[in-house]
C-alpha cells in the first residue's frame, strides 16, 4: 500500500545517494562503466555476471531492490569480478586488487553508519510479503 511505497522510495533514495558518493569517489573510476568487452574480449569468458555502478544506478531506477541486502548482492559483483579477473602480480593486478578491496570496505563502512537496521526489518518485510 501506499506506506510501503514510501518505504520504498527512501531505500531507493538512500542507495541513490550511497552509489553516487562511490562514484565520484576517484579510487573506483575503473568501476563506474560496464567492462568494454571490445577493449577486453576475455572477460565475458572469465566474469559470469559483471557488474559496475552505473549498472547498479540503472538497477535502483528500475525499482530492482526492495532491500539493502539485494543492493549489496550486486554491489558486491564489482569487487570480486575485479578480483577474480586480476589474480596476478603484475602491478596493473594489484592496483585494482587494491581498489577493489577499498571499495568492498567502503559499502560495508557507509551501511554501517548510515543504515538504520529497523528500517531495513521494514525492507525484508515487504520483500517478504511479494
Ligand atoms: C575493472 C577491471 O577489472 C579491470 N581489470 C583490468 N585488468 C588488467 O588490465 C590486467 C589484467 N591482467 C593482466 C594485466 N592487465 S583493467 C580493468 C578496467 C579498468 C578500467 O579503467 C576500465 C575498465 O572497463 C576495466
Amino acid at each position: 500500500e501506499e506506506q510501503e511505497e514510501d518505504v520504498l522510495r527512501e531505500l531507493r533514495l538512500f542507495l541513490r545517494n550511497i552509489t553516487e558518493r562511490l562514484s565520484l569517489d576517484r579510487r573506483f573510476k575503473a568501476f563506474t562503466k560496464p567492462v568494454d568487452i571490445e577493449e577486453v574480449p576475455d572477460y565475458l569468458m572469465v566474469i559470469k555476471k559483471p557488474m559496475d555502478l552505473s549498472t547498479l544506478l540503472t538497477n535502483i531506477d528500475e525499482h530492482k531492490y526492495v532491500t539493502v541486502g539485494e543492493f549489496m548482492a550486486d554491489a558486491d559483483f564489482i569487487w570480486k569480478n575485479a578480483l577474480e579477473y586480476n589474480p596476478d602480480s603484475d602491478p596493473m593486478d594489484r592496483n585494482i586488487r587494491h581498489r577493489a578491496c577499498a571499495l568492498k570496505d567502503t559499502v560495508r563502512a557507509i551501511i554501517r553508519d548510515e543504515l538504520d537496521e529497523d528500517f531495513e526489518r521494514v525492507c525484508e518485510e515487504i520483500r517478504e510479503s511479494r
